[in-house]
């Protein structure tokens, strides 16, 4: 089994392509559109879910290579094992990232199973071992990790921006940034609210910096 290199992908505003138009094609434009890809969709026909999605330049014809023209990703996703292999080896001349969907081989990448709370993205991977197992992490993980932690990213995004401005210090930004971080402010979060959390997080700051208020 081949060995992964786990990154996140920026593909914003970037042309993203799906070959294929069923069901496991409206999945992919659809986490490639949630990403802010540019996404072109490509098939002699679409499923009713596929056809009904805005944002999305669909092109209702066989796949052609010249629809990789300035295009940083392909999924391949169609029912013809022909056709996916010459996405992939069109992509590969062209240096595209490529994902033949259950297809390990016909990838320079794989998909994770992900799970999104605001900006915080738990992504899991068995690197092919057992996509199956993946899912049920990913099922197991959903209901740990509720709402209140894309609060929280989001809290700690804004505080930490403040900071990087405002505290010079790194080995002081670090200590506060990494205490406040912790799962007792995600607790107050639950209970009390966000505004009771920032009550807390300016009175961490303030012992941690000597005068400041
Ligand atoms: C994570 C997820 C993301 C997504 O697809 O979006 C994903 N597969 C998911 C589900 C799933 N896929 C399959 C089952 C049936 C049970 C089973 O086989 O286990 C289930 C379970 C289900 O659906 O319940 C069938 C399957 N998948 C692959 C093969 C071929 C092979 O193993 O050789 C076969 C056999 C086909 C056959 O039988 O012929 C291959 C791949 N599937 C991957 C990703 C990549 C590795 C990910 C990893 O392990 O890290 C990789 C290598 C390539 C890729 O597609 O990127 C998504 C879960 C999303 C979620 O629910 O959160
Ligand atoms: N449905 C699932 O849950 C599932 C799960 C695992 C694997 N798969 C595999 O993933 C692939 C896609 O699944 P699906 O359910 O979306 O299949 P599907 O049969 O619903 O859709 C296949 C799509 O590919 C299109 N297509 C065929 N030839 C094409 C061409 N030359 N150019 C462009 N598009 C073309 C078809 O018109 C159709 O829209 C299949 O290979 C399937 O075996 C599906």
């Amino acid at each position: 089994m081949a060995k992964y290199y786990p990154i996140f992908l920026n593909i914003q505003d970037k042309k993203c392509v799906v070959v294929g138009g069923g069901n496991v094609a409206w999945r992919k434009v659809c986490s490639l559109k949630e990403a802010g890809a540019k996404v072109t969709v490509v098939s002699p026909d679409f499923c009713p879910e596929l056809e009904r999605e805005t944002g999305v330049e669909r092109i209702q014809q066989k796949y052609t290579t010249d629809i990789l023209k300035g295009a940083a990703l392909v999924v391949a996703s169609t029912d013809d094992g022909v056709v996916n292999k010459k996405v992939y080896s069109d992509a590969m001349e062209r240096g595209i990232l490529v994902n033949v969907v259950d297809k390990p081989d016909l990838c320079s990448f794989i998909v994770p199973a992900s799970i999104q709370r605001g900006d915080l993205c738990i992504s899991i991977s068995t690197g092919g071992a057992s996509p199956a197992l993946a899912r049920n992490i990913r099922e197991y993980l959903e209901g740990q990790f509720g709402a209140e932690y894309g609060e929280f990213t989001h809290l700690l995004s804004e505080v930490r921006q403040k900071m990087l401005l405002e505290i010079k210090d790194e080995a002081i930004r670090r200590d506060i940034l990494q205490r406040i971080a912790g799962f007792d402010i995600l607790e107050i979060i639950k209970r009390k609210g966000v505004s009771e959390a920032k009550r807390k997080i300016l009175e961490i700051v303030s012992e941690k910096i000597p005068g400041d208020k």
